[in-house]
C-alpha cells in the first residue's frame, strides 16, 4: 500500500494544506517512490485537481459535514480526493473510489474514523452532490465554481468584462502545456523537432514564440537535449519578454529581476563575448542565483553571464549612469496569470499583496532608470493579467518620467498588440498558455 497513488496523494495534499508548493512536493515524492509512469499520472493529477478545484470541494463536503476545518487534515483531504474523483475523472467507477478511500482511511487512522468516510462517501454517492447553481450571489458562484477567490473575479469582471472573465475562468482548469525553448546558439528548431520525436516525444509548434515547441508524452527534463543543454523548460508566453527585445550581440544588458534566470539565458544565447557583450543578473540573494549559475552552465552561456546578489533598488552607487544598452526588469509580481499551473496562488494571493507589489515594481522601475543609455529600451514585463501591477504601474512610471515613451512591443514578435495598446497581454485563455504583459519603454 506504501507505494499507492491515492495514499500519496493524501500525504501530499496534506503537506502542500500545510503551506508546501505542490510541484516542489509532488516532485519529492516521484523521486523518493518507485512508481509506475500510470500511477504518477493518477497521482499527480489528483493532486493538482484537489488544489485546482478546492473551493467547489469544500462547497461539496459542506452539504455533509457542517465544519469539514474542523477534521484532521489528512481526513479532509483524503475526502476531497474521492469527491475529486467522484466528481471530474471520469473513468474510475464510484465503488472503486470509495474501496480504495476506505482502505486509506484504515492504514492511516483508527476504526471510527474509517467509518465516518464510509458514511460521508456513501451519502455523496445515494444522494448526490449539491447544485452550484443555486448560489444567488454571482461573484460566489462564479467562485465556488471556478475555485477562484472573489477578489479576482471582481477584479477581472472589473477590468476585463463578463465575458472575458468567465473565458479566463473556463481556461485555468484545463491542463498546463509543456513548453521548450531551444538554444539557438547551439541548435535549430528543426533539428529539435527531429530529436525529440526520435526520444518518443509528441511535438507540435508554438503559436506564442518562434523559439518555443509544445512537447507532450513525458517530461522534457528527462530529455537527452535538456541534459546537453539544447532545450531549456520555459513557458511560451514567459519567453514575449526577451523575444521583444531585439538584443544585439555586443549589447551590455540589466536583467534586474533576474532568479532561476529562464530569461537571463534567453538574452545571453544571443549575447557574444568576442564583442563585449554581457548580462548582468540581479536578484535580492546569493541562493537565488545559485540556478542561475546553473541553468547558464548547462545552456553554455556562463561566459557573458555575470550575477549579483543586488536588491535592484539600490542600484544607484554601483553602476554608472548611461551604462546599460537594454534593461529588463521581469517584476516580482502577484503572478495572477500563471493561475493554471500554480493552482495555490488562487487562494494565497490577496489584493493588498498586488497594492503592495505594484510600490515595488515602480521603485524598481525608478531605480535603475537613470542607469540606462539615451536611444536605449527598457523592457518591463510580470506574469500577472491585473492592470495594478502593469498598466497602472507604465503610467505611473511615465507620469513621473518623461524622458521615456512607449514603444510598440510587438514589433520582434509573432503575435499582436492588442487594439490600440502598445504593450502586449497574453491573458491564460488566448493560447492556454501563461498570462504575461510585456512593455517596452525607450529613453528618448
Ligand atoms: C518573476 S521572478 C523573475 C523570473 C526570472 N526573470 C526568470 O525568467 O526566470 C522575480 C524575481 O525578482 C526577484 N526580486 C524581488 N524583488 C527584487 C528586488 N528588489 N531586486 C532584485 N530582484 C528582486 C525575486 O527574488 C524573483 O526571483
Amino acid at each position: 500500500m506504501e507505494n499507492n497513488p491515492r495514499l500519496l496523494a493524501v500525504k501530499t495534499l496534506s503537506k502542500i494544506s500545510g503551506g508546501a508548493y505542490s510541484n516542489l512536493q509532488l516532485n519529492q515524492v516521484i523521486n523518493n517512490n518507485n512508481m509506475s509512469n500510470r500511477d504518477i499520472r493518477l497521482m499527480t493529477n489528483i493532486v493538482y485537481g484537489v488544489v485546482q478545484h478546492r473551493l467547489t470541494l469544500e462547497f461539496y463536503l459542506k452539504a455533509f459535514i457542517k465544519d469539514g476545518n474542523k477534521l484532521d487534515t489528512w481526513v479532509r483531504e483524503l475526502l476531497y480526493s474521492a469527491i475529486y474523483q467522484m466528481k471530474f475523472l471520469d473513468k474510475i467507477p464510484n465503488r472503486a473510489i470509495l474501496n480504495e478511500s476506505i482502505n486509506i482511511a484504515k492504514k492511516l487512522g483508527h476504526a471510527g474514523i474509517r467509518k465516518m468516510v464510509t458514511g460521508v462517501l456513501h451519502a455523496v454517492i445515494n444522494k448526490g452532490l449539491p447544485s452550484i447553481d443555486e448560489i444567488s450571489d454571482n461573484t460566489k458562484k462564479l467562485s465556488i465554481k471556478y475555485s477562484v477567490s472573489e477578489w479576482i473575479i471582481n477584479e477581472l469582471i472589473q477590468q476585463l468584462g463578463m465575458n472575458k472573465t468567465i473565458s479566463i475562468l473556463e481556461s485555468i482548469n484545463l491542463p498546463s502545456k509543456q513548453s521548450i525553448r531551444f538554444n539557438s546558439l547551439v541548435t535549430n528548431k528543426s533539428d529539435v523537432k527531429t530529436a525529440l520525436i526520435s526520444e518518443g516525444y509528441s511535438v507540435e509548434d508554438s503559436k506564442v514564440s518562434e523559439n518555443s515547441l509544445l512537447v507532450s508524452k513525458k517530461s522534457a527534463a528527462k530529455s537527452e537535449l535538456f541534459k546537453m543543454g539544447k532545450i531549456t523548460i520555459q513557458d511560451e508566453s514567459a519567453m514575449l519578454p526577451v523575444d521583444s527585445m531585439k538584443i544585439k550581440a555586443s549589447d551590455c544588458i540589466l536583467d534586474a529581476c533576474s532568479a532561476p534566470g529562464g530569461k537571463t539565458i534567453q538574452i545571453a544565447e544571443q549575447l557574444d563575448e568576442k564583442l563585449g557583450g554581457k548580462v548582468y543578473a540581479f536578484d535580492l540573494h546569493e541562493k537565488r542565483l545559485v540556478k542561475v549559475k546553473e541553468n547558464a552552465k548547462r545552456m553554455h552561456v556562463d561566459a557573458v553571464v555575470k550575477t549579483k546578489a543586488l536588491d535592484a533598488r539600490k542600484i544607484n552607487n554601483e553602476f554608472e549612469d548611461e551604462y546599460f544598452d537594454k534593461i529588463l526588469i521581469d517584476a516580482p509580481c502577484s503572478g495572477i496569470g500563471l493561475i493554471r499551473r500554480k493552482p495555490e496562488i488562487r487562494y494565497e494571493k490577496k489584493i493588498s499583496d498586488v497594492e503592495h507589489l505594484a510600490n515595488i515594481q515602480l521603485d524598481i522601475l525608478d531605480a535603475v532608470a537613470g542607469k540606462l543609455k539615451h536611444g536605449g529600451v527598457l523592457t518591463y514585463s510580470t506574469c500577472t493579467i491585473l492592470n495594478q501591477e502593469n498598466s497602472d504601474v507604465i503610467s505611473n512610471f511615465l507620469s513621473q518620467h518623461s524622458e521615456f515613451e512607449l514603444l510598440k512591443t510587438d514589433e520582434n514578435l509573432i503575435i499582436n498588440c492588442k487594439d490600440n495598446e502598445k504593450w502586449v497581454r497574453v491573458f491564460p485563455d488566448d493560447f492556454n498558455s501563461d498570462g504575461f504583459f510585456v512593455c517596452k519603454l525607450r529613453k528618448k
